[in-house]
Order: C-alpha cells, then sequence, then structure tokens
C-alpha cells in the first residue's frame, strides 16, 4: 500500500528507537511497521513516502550522522528529526533565499522577477514555513524564515515600496550618469524610465518631451549598469533618417549600440541566415516602375479570355468602366486606379497573408481577387526571377527565420521608437525575437497622439492595448516638453484630445514664450509666405530655422521658388516639408499652408485596402487631428498659420481656443 505522510509528529508517534545510518534513518517503534523511503532531495522534505514493512527506514545522500532513541522519546526524536532535517537542507535554502535577495538588489522588480519570486517563496515557503520548529531551533532558521516570509506575502503596496526603493537608489548611483549622457541633465521622469526595466515597458509622451533623449540614456543605462552588453542591445527607429540620427548620438555619447531600421533589421538576419545579402527589388524602390509592371501584366493575362472577362467585369463594377464596353481600354483612367490600388494592395496582401489574416476578405471581394491573385502570382514570379525580394518579403522571411529558430537572437533588451506606428508584421518579428530569449525586453517608446501611418498599416492599438498584445508591463510617460511654450502645449494637446480615444497625459511646458506661440493670419496675398518670411528675416535671431508645412506635397513651394527664398533670406535656415515627413523634427519657427477645405483629408481609402487594416477609429478624421497635431508641435518659437479664405474646419477649431 502507498501512503504519504506530511507532517514529522505522524513519523515520531510511537518511535522506540531511531539509527540513522550511510544509508538513511531506522526509526523503531510500536507503529513502526512502515518502510519510509526519505528521499533527502526532494521536495517537499517532509513529505515520507513508503510501504508498510516492519521498520521505517529514511534514506539520506550522506549518512554520517547517528542518532538512536530509546524508550519511545517521542519529543527528542522529533527535535533530532528537525535537526537532522534543517542541517541537511538549511544551506540550499539559504542559498535559494540569498540568490533571489541578491537578485533582487541588482534588478529592478520586473513583472517576469516578481513571478520567478512569487513562486520561489511559494514553494520554498510550503516546505519551511508550514510547520512549526522546536523552538530550540527558531533562532537557527529566523533571518531565513523571515525574508522567505516577507517575499511570500508580499501585498501590491510592498511590491511598489520595494520598487519605489530600487529606483532611488538606482537614481542615485547614477546621478552623475544621467547629468551627461544625452546633451542635458535628463528629468526625473525621464531617468526613472532607464532604470525601471521591466521586459515589457512602454514609454508613452507626448511630443517634444524627449524620448529620443530616452532611448539614448536608456541604452546607455543598459550596458553601464551591467543590466547588457552593447551587443545585447538592439535599437529600431521608424526611418531611415531618424535611424541615422539616433546612431550618430548614439556615437556621440560613446555607446557601440547598433540602431536599425526595421528593413535593415530583415536584411541582417536574412543575410545572416542566407550567407549573402538579400536583393532588393527594382519594383520595390520605383513605384512608377512597379505600376508599369503591374499594367503590362494585366494586359498580358488577358490574353486569357476568362482573366479577360473577369478584368472587364471588375472594372465596370467598381470602376464604372463603360457596361457597354466589351473590350478592357487599357488607357482608360479606371484602369490607371485599379493599378495604382493593385500597387497598394500587394503589400498590405502579403503582410495579411503571412499574419494568417486574409479569410475575412475572401468571400467578399472575391470578384476582386479573382483578377489580383493571377496578377500577384506574375510579381511574384518576377521577383523570384530576378532573385529578389520586396521589403514585405524582408519581415517577413526574418520572422519566419527567427520563428524557425534558424536565427538566433542575441537581443535580450530590444529597444522601439515611434511605436505608435508599428504594423502588426513587425510588431510580431519583434515578438519572435523577444520570444526567444528566456528573458527578453522591450522597451517601447512612443505617443499615440502622433499616430499617422494607419494607411500604410500601423495598428494603433499594438501602442493603445500593449499588455494585450504584448503581455504584463510597465507603461510610464514624460511629465515636460521641452519643445514649445504652455500656451501652444494647451493648444495641441487639447485640439488633439477632443479625440476621447487618444489617451490623456499630463504634460507641463518647460519654457517660458514671450507672447502667443500660436499665431493665425489671413493669407490673403499670393506672396504671403514671402512676406512671413521677410518678417522672420527681419525680426528672429540670426540662423533661427524655419520649416514651412503643409499637407500635401502639392501644397509646397516648389523646388525653384524654395531656393529663391533661401538666397534671398539667407539669415534664415529655410526647409520645406509636408506634415509627415516633419514628425521627429523641429525648428524655431514653422509656416503652416495650404490648410484649406482639402484638410482634413475625405478621400476614402479603397474597400478593399480599408479591409486589410487595422480596425478604423470611430472618431471621424481621427489620424488627420493628430497629423494636425504633428504639425502644430514642430515649433520651438512660434508657429504660423497662413489662413487660406476658405479655410479648414481645423482653423476654425482651433481659431476659437485662442
Ligand atoms: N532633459 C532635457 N532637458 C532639456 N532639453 C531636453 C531634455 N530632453 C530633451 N530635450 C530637448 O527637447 C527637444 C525634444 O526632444 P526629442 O526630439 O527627443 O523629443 P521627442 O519626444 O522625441 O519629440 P517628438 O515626439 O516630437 O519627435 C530636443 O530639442 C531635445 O534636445
Amino acid at each position: 500500500m502507498q501512503f504519504k505522510v506530511h507532517t514529522l509528529s505522524r513519523i515520531t508517534d510511537g518511535i522506540t528507537a531511531m539509527t540513522i545510518s550511510t544509508k538513511g534513518i531506522v526509526i523503531e517503534g510500536k507503529q513502526a511497521k512502515k518502510l519510509y523511503t526519505w528521499q533527502m532531495q526532494q521536495q517537499p522534505p517532509l513529505m515520507l513516502e513508503g510501504k508498510i514493512t516492519p521498520k521505517l527506514q529514511i534514506f539520506m545522500p550522506d549518512g554520517r550522522v547517528k542518532v538512536r532513541i530509546k524508550n519511545c522519546d517521542i519529543a527528542l526524536a522529533q527535535f533530532e528529526l528537525q535537526k537532522l532535517w534543517l542541517n541537511a537542507h538549511i544551506s540550499r535554502l539559504r542559498n535559494s533565499i540569498s540568490k533571489l535577495e541578491a537578485l533582487l538588489e541588482r534588478r529592478y522588480l520586473s513583472h517576469g522577477l516578481l513571478k520567478t519570486a512569487k513562486s520561489k517563496a511559494k514553494e520554498l515557503s510550503g516546505h519551511w514555513l508550514t510547520w512549526s520548529l522546536d523552538h530550540r531551533l527558531e533562532a537557527y532558521l529566523a533571518q531565513t524564515r523571515y525574508t522567505l516570509e516577507e517575499i511570500h506575502t508580499w501585498q501590491r503596496q510592498d511590491i511598489d515600496d520595494f520598487r519605489e526603493a530600487f529606483i532611488t537608489k538606482q537614481l542615485n548611483d547614477y546621478e552623475a550618469f544621467f547629468d551627461n549622457i544625452a546633451g542635458q541633465p535628463l528629468t526625473i521622469a525621464q531617468r526613472r524610465a532607464c532604470v525601471v526595466v521591466d521586459e515589457r515597458q512602454l514609454l508613452l509622451a507626448g511630443a517634444g518631451t524627449g524620448k529620443t533623449s530616452v532611448m539614448i540614456a536608456k541604452a546607455g543605462y543598459l550596458t553601464t549598469a551591467g543590466i547588457a552588453d552593447a551587443s545585447q542591445v538592439l535599437m529600431l527607429a521608424y526611418g531611415k533618417e531618424a535611424a541615422k540620427e539616433m546612431q550618430s548620438r548614439l556615437s556621440s555619447a560613446q555607446l557601440s549600440v547598433a540602431c536599425r531600421t526595421f528593413h535593415s533589421l530583415g536584411i541582417y538576419i536574412l543575410t545572416e541566415v542566407e550567407g549573402r545579402t538579400p536583393k532588393l527589388s527594382q519594383l520595390s524602390n520605383d513605384e512608377m516602375q512597379k505600376r508599369q509592371f503591374i499594367h503590362e501584366t494585366l494586359q498580358s493575362l488577358c490574353q486569357d479570355s476568362a482573366f479577360h472577362r473577369n478584368l472587364l467585369t471588375l472594372l465596370k463594377s467598381n470602376f464604372n468602366e463603360d457596361r457597354g464596353s466589351t473590350r478592357v481600354d487599357f488607357s482608360s483612367p479606371h484602369l490607371t486606379r485599379l493599378v495604382k490600388q493593385f500597387s497598394d494592395l500587394i503589400g498590405m496582401y502579403k503582410q495579411a497573408r503571412s499574419l494568417g489574416n486574409l479569410q475575412h476578405i475572401e468571400a467578399e471581394f472575391e470578384h476582386y481577387l479573382v483578377v489580383f491573385r493571377p496578377l500577384l502570382t506574375e510579381y511574384q514570379l518576377y521577383l523570384n526571377n530576378e532573385q529578389a525580394i520586396d521589403y514585405d518579403d524582408m519581415i517577413s522571411h526574418a520572422t519566419k527565420y527567427v520563428k524557425a529558430e534558424q536565427f538566433k537572437s542575441n537581443w535580450s533588451h530590444i529597444l522601439v521608437d515611434e511605436f505608435q506606428d508599428i504594423s502588426p508584421a513587425r510588431a510580431e518579428l519583434v515578438n519572435a525575437l523577444l520570444t526567444q530569449r528566456a528573458r527578453g525586453h522591450l522597451f517601447a517608446v512612443g505617443d499615440d497622439w502622433q499616430s499617422i501611418y494607419r494607411f500604410s498599416g500601423a495598428d494603433l492599438s499594438l501602442t493603445t492595448h500593449f499588455s494585450q498584445h504584448f503581455g504584463p508591463s510597465t507603461v510610464m510617460q514624460l511629465d515636460k516638453t521641452f519643445r514649445y511654450p504652455q500656451d501652444l502645449l494647451d493648444l495641441a494637446s487639447d485640439f488633439v484630445c477632443q479625440n476621447p480615444q487618444q489617451i490623456v497625459k499630463q504634460v507641463r511646458a518647460q519654457i517660458i514664450g514671450d507672447g502667443p506661440s500660436l499665431v493665425i493670419e489671413a493669407q490673403d496675398q499670393n506672396d504671403a509666405l514671402q512676406v512671413k518670411l521677410a518678417e522672420l528675416e527681419m525680426f528672429a535671431p540670426p540662423r533661427s530655422t524655419v520649416m514651412i508645412l503643409a499637407r500635401y506635397h502639392k501644397q509646397l513651394p516648389s523646388k525653384e521658388y524654395l531656393a529663391q527664398q533661401k538666397s534671398q533670406f539667407n539669415g534664415l535656415q529655410i526647409s520645406a516639408m509636408t506634415f509627415h515627413a516633419a514628425k521627429g523634427r523641429e525648428a524655431d519657427y514653422t509656416i503652416i499652408i495650404g490648410l484649406d477645405t482639402s484638410v482634413p483629408s475625405t478621400q476614402k481609402t479603397d474597400q478593399i485596402i480599408e479591409a486589410l487594416l487595422p480596425a478604423s477609429e470611430a472618431f471621424p478624421y481621427a489620424e488627420e487631428r493628430r497629423l494636425f497635431y504633428v504639425a502644430l508641435t514642430r515649433a520651438k518659437k512660434r508657429a504660423f498659420i497662413l489662413s487660406p479664405k476658405q479655410p479648414s474646419r481645423f482653423i476654425t477649431e482651433i481659431a476659437e481656443q485662442l
């Protein structure tokens, strides 16, 4: 018969003798018709398992101790057994506890570490806290039991206090480091974002709050504090320019951490696995060439009469092509529109396919896909012939290699900038890299107020519902903006927060402005821009930077006009760009032009592309609103809006707040 005994008192009942030998412990007595096997290595150590036999036998790993108890002295037997058990296990307990203590002292109490500590404490306390110790042995165990009990019974407040104590200590130890690492001394909130190191961490902060400085300082802190080697830290920036800028700031801070774009990460992984650098298809970098390829391919596919019929039907049903026509007109504007749609769709469709997200469009868009699929096959064949890949392949192939462990990541810390613009495909790659490591860390930095790339697949919910997507995490905010004064901060924040889905952030401005920071002026003459530049040349300090901003490329001054202005007002440093391109940039003065009724854009996304994009937002013009927020927040000293005769509703709305 198998049985288990969990307490010492049970086995000491009626004991007449107990012998401890190299084989184990032999206990004799009234009840001792049992053979116990006490495997000292096993947990819980007080559990006895055995069979009924005339003797009670408990095996020990080393059996040099020898104790014999006579005359049924149960108390003594109990004491001796406890002592024996303590001697055999105390060093293991102390080791476990001191390892835990060392870990807690060295590392921030992240969600992962808390889980480990809790489960270790639970396991140990099952053996050490549930039995009453002979009072003569209490002192022997007191401190160790105390620590164990403390961890085992941690409540929310205790955890918060413990974390706070760690943060305070690190801020103190690394004070000089944080004073110097990023050019200017970091604020407390910036420092805290660095020393808190959770497995999943999101830093949410508005424009100009110094997120980039935190990225640099975080990388520096990780390496300086010995949490990771430089080679174990990977930084990811949204675009080439941002990655270059970040890399140069890393070099200035003498950090040998690499900063990549997602595409260069993809290339790196592919090169490592395939042993050669992948070739990027010509079609990926030249939109016109890609459209020409699609146009020609559709023409050649039309040699098949079924395909021709399907294409004609699609043009009639979706593009109002003349119902009576019997042949596809390859010079029609409808076909040109379809070609553009297909060009956009290729990437979207491939991303969705790699994530297994196509089912929902298959039935609804069958009449569309029946034309698109053969085209995609030809496109893929073309790439294969070229022995080339496109940008979407870079990410999806890299993810596949990481998942299959063909690529082994050395990165224990991945720092991602502009996280609000991450797409599900890119998030999947990051996740695959993180899960490869027992303790992979993600530090995501972003601003849900500046998410402006949904049209190319960015999924804002990856930021706004970070924990749902990435697991238990710490979300932090930065509380100070350095770029612009309080009045511009208030206007821009109120404007963007009209959308109740935006996360409210409490931010204060560091700068005190002289006069209003946002000025709306009627653009009542053709040369209003030139007049404004002349005015700035006269009043602004020499070498002031001026950014001319517009919603669309076509609203920006021509190259020639810009060159002329630059030479005429050479006391200023003038640049011109779209709102999208201005993200992440700043200038002393901005001049926002072209804000007519075409803003916010009312252009509808094609239905099939809409179906493949992340869920749309209920608030009207949500992304256009954020885009205007980006434009408003680029100026360090003053933003001028040159308001056309028929102004955008955004101008009217903001003017009411002035
Ligand atoms: N602790 C600081 N003290 C003073 N200035 C700072 C501090 N941190 C950052 N800055 C300055 O604030 C400005 C904005 O910083 P940064 O570009 O990093 O902000 P950001 O949060 O990335 O902005 P955005 O989201 O608009 O791109 C920069 O001029 C930077 O030098």
